[in-house]
């Protein structure tokens, strides 16, 4: 199972393995999933594109429910990466056909999501129980093999690591509302150790997994054929699109607004993500601020607590740069030109011809944003003073 791809896989919490994913759509749909599930060997053998100029115009309005919504937004996703990569880096498709586009775009105007593969795609609509045991599958998959499942599950299980701190999040505001500061604290340390088991989840990532998951180029966009004659730029999906760690940055009043457009890019990114996880992250940023509230109120259990969680996504931003220094900037460790295409139809940060360092800049500086949000002995210490 599993277990061939990570060392030692964390059991699934019991309410996770309650869950079953969606798999299957109507009839009506069949020529979808006949693709999406043949993804791998269509674009190895070069036919994927023809089938797709031979696939009728389906209407989606017999996708009756969220969950067939989302698995129709995978696998149009997953056969829009194929149909525009198949050939490889240097010859993608400039259009996409309208038995792709148009019901692309339905499906991702009834989810509110944009028209291409997204992280909510590919690591949390792509996964099934592969056993009861709860060891997980994905769905769909891309050329890329182990890699690209690899990448995708631990993903899942760094996802599934978050949820913990995400509940954690929710009760420091309500206790907040009601100014209990036992309740705060309490919230605080669940966030904190959400983060640090994200950390440990994350080092399940193995080295041997290679894959490009920054964007190529593909500076012209994208035209949906019938849909609109200018092409669209679109980002290709990345973790920069998960809702969790924007979520603890929204908690912690991180902000990443500065003339480098960090901010900017980040908070474009909650386009890409379910609606109802953009409104928890704006809920979150417009609440009364949680650190103003611990320098008034001068608990140092309080501060320390809160220190505790910066510092814990600290670590983990500091992990992850060590971890895309590894991968993408090293030489020599460059993927192959057809691995995991988890690829846009735009740039989001190039990395290309710049050795990375425009990359590294700026994770480095979302990695000090967070940093400088610590509450340092000082300002506490100040505080108390003036009361
Ligand atoms: C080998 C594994 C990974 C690589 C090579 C990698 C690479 C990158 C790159 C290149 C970016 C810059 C933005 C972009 O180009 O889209 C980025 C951003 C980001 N990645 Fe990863 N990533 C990896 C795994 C993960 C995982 C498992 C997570 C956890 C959910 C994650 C979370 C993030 C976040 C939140 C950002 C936005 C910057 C921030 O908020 O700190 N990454 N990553």
């Amino acid at each position: 199972g599993n277990r061939e791809l990570v060392d030692a896989p964390p059991p699934l919490p019991r309410h996770f393995v309650l869950i079953v994913s969606q798999t299957n759509l109507p009839d009506y749909y069949r020529v979808w999933l006949d693709l999406a599930n043949n993804l791998t060997h269509l674009i190895e053998t070069r036919k994927l594109r023809d089938l797709v100029h031979k696939m009728p115009v389906l209407d989606p309005h017999l996708l009756s429910n969220h969950r067939e919504l989302r698995l129709a937004h995978l696998a149009l996703g997953f056969i829009t990466m194929g149909y525009v990569w198949q050939e490889g880096h240097h010859a993608p498709a400039q259009i996409l056909p309208k038995a792709l586009a148009w019901p692309f775009w339905q499906v991702s105007c009834r989810l509110g999501l944009p028209p291409i593969l997204t992280y909510a795609d590919t690591v949390l609509a792509n996964w099934k129980l592969k056993d009861p045991s709860g060891n997980m599958d994905l769905i769909f998959s891309f050329p890329g093999g182990e890699s690209c499942k690899g990448f995708f599950i631990v993903s899942l299980l760094v996802e599934m690591a978050a949820s913990s701190g995400i509940r954690g999040a929710l009760e420091v505001m309500r206790a907040m509302k009601i100014s209990d500061l036992i309740g705060i604290q309490k919230g605080l340390v669940k966030v904190t150790q959400s983060l640090k088991k994200m950390k440990e989840t994350f080092k399940l990532m193995h080295r041997k997994f290679k894959l490009t998951p920054d964007n190529p180029m593909l500076p012209r966009g994208l035209v949906y054929e019938g849909l609109s004659d200018e092409p669209i730029l679109l980002s290709g999906g990345s973790a920069a699109q998960s809702s969790a760690i924007q979520c603890f940055d929204a908690l912690l009043c991180i902000r990443h607004e500065d003339e480098t457009g960090k901010g900017a890019f980040l908070t474009r990114m909650r386009d890409y993500m379910p609606p109802a996880h953009r409104q928890l992250i704006e809920t979150l940023s417009v609440s009364p601020s949680l650190r103003d509230f611990i320098l008034s109120h001068s608990s140092s259990d309080l501060c320390q607590a809160f220190n505790a969680c910066v510092s814990a996504l600290v670590d983990l931003r500091s992990y992850h740069l060590n971890t895309v220094t590894k991968y993408i900037i090293v030489p020599g460790n460059q993927a192959p030109a057809m691995g995991c295409p988890l690829r846009g139809v735009g740039t989001v940060l190039n990395t290309r011809g710049t050795g990375g360092s425009s990359l590294m800049v700026f994770l480095k500086g979302v990695r000090n944003a967070t940093q400088k949000t610590l509450i340092s002995e000082r300002q506490s210490v100040s505080r108390e003073s003036e009361m």
